[in-house]
C-alpha cells in the first residue's frame, strides 16, 4: 500500500484525486489537507469532498497531517507557492512528492528545485498522458515544418482558473520554442493595439476563460495556403488525477531530483 496524503482535498482536482486514490486498491489515503481557516477543516476528508465517508480528517497543515499519518508521497495541486511551502515540510520529512500546481515563476522554480535536492518531487503541468503526447508531437511537427510556419498556442479554461496562460500552454510555447531553435523571448503573450507585422520568429500565446471548460489547447501552425491545428480537449478531470497517481506510484523510492510526467511515462524531454 502506498500511503498518500492528499493536499487541497476539496479543491477541484483534490476532489477528484481523493476519490481515484480511494478507488485505487494499491493506495491508501492517509491524511487531508485544506487551508488554514477553511469551514472544512475538522470534518471527514470524504464527506468534505461530498465522496461519502473515508475517517480521515482534514487538516489546516500538511507538517500536521505528516506528523500525524507516516507516508510514502503527497500530491498537491494547489497553487505554486503554496506547492513551494509544501515542498519544504516534505523534504523536511523525506517524503516524496508529486506537484500538478500551475503558476509557476522562475523563482518559485528554483525554490522547489531546492527541495528536489533532499527528495524526489515529480512537478508537471499538465499530468494526462494525452497531454504529454501531444508535447512530443508538437516538438516533432515544429522540427518537421521548420522556419515556414507561423506558430500559435491557444488555450481555454473555465472561467475560476486563477494563472494565466495555463501551465500547459506555457510548456508548449517552450517546447516549440526548443524545437525551432527560439529563446522565450520570442514567446508573445496576447496582443493589442498596433502591434505591427508579425515578427515570423514570434510565438503566440493566447488565452481564452469561461463557462465550465476542463482544459483545451490547440497548436497552429499558418502556412501560405494552408494550416495544421493539433488540439487536445480534456472532457474531465480524471486523467489528470490519474495522471498524478501515476506518478504517486512512480516517485516513491526514486533518488532526489525534480522530474517530469515525461520521466514517469518513459519519454524522451521535450522542454
Ligand atoms: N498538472 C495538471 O495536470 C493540472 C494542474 N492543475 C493545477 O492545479 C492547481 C489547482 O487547480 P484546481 O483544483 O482547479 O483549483 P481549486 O482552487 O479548485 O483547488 C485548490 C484547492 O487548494 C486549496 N488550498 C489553498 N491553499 C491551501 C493550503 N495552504 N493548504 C491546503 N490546501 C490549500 C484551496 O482552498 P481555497 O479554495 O479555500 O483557497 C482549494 O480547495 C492549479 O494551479 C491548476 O492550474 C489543474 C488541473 C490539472
Ligand atoms: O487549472 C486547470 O483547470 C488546469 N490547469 C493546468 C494548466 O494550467 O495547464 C492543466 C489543465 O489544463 C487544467
Amino acid at each position: 500500500m502506498i500511503r498518500t496524503v492528499i493536499t487541497g482535498v476539496t479543491g477541484r482536482m483534490g476532489s477528484t484525486l481523493l476519490r481515484l486514490a480511494r478507488d485505487a486498491e494499491d493506495l491508501r489515503v492517509v491524511g487531508a489537507t485544506e487551508r488554514p481557516g477553511s469551514t472544512t477543516v475538522g470534518l471527514d476528508a470524504g464527506l468534505a469532498a461530498r465522496l461519502g465517508a473515508m475517517e480521515v480528517p482534514v487538516v489546516d497543515d500538511l507538517g500536521k497531517a505528516l506528523d500525524a499519518a507516516k507516508a510514502d508521497v503527497v500530491v498537491d495541486f494547489t497553487s505554486a507557492e503554496v506547492s513551494v511551502a509544501h515542498a519544504k515540510l516534505c523534504a523536511a520529512r523525506g517524503v516524496a512528492l508529486v506537484v500538478g500546481s500551475t503558476g509557476f515563476t522562475p523563482e518559485s522554480t528554483a525554490a522547489l528545485a531546492e527541495s528536489a535536492k533532499t527528495i524526489p518531487v515529480v512537478a508537471a503541468p499538465n499530468m494526462s498522458v494525452g497531454v504529454n503526447v501531444v508535447f512530443r508531437m508538437a516538438a516533432e511537427l515544429a522540427r518537421v515544418l521548420g522556419q515556414g510556419f507561423d506558430v500559435e498556442v491557444l488555450e481555454a479554461h473555465h472561467r475560476m482558473k486563477k494563472d494565466a496562460p495555463s501551465g500547459t500552454a506555457l510548456r508548449l510555447a517552450e517546447v516549440l520554442a526548443g524545437a525551432l531553435g527560439r529563446s522565450n523571448e520570442d514567446l508573445t503573450f496576447a496582443r493589442h493595439g498596433m502591434v505591427g507585422a508579425r515578427p515570423a520568429s514570434e510565438i503566440g500565446v493566447q488565452t481564452l476563460r469561461g463557462g465550465d471548460v476542463v482544459g483545451e489547447h490547440t497548436v497552429f501552425f499558418f502556412g501560405e495556403g494552408e494550416r495544421i491545428e493539433l488540439t487536445h480537449r480534456a472532457t474531465s478531470r480524471d486523467q489528470f488525477g490519474l495522471g498524478a497517481l501515476r506518478a504517486a506510484r512512480w516517485v516513491v523510492g526514486r533518488a532526489p531530483g525534480l522530474y517530469d510526467m515525461a520521466d514517469v511515462l518513459g519519454f524522451q524531454r521535450t522542454a
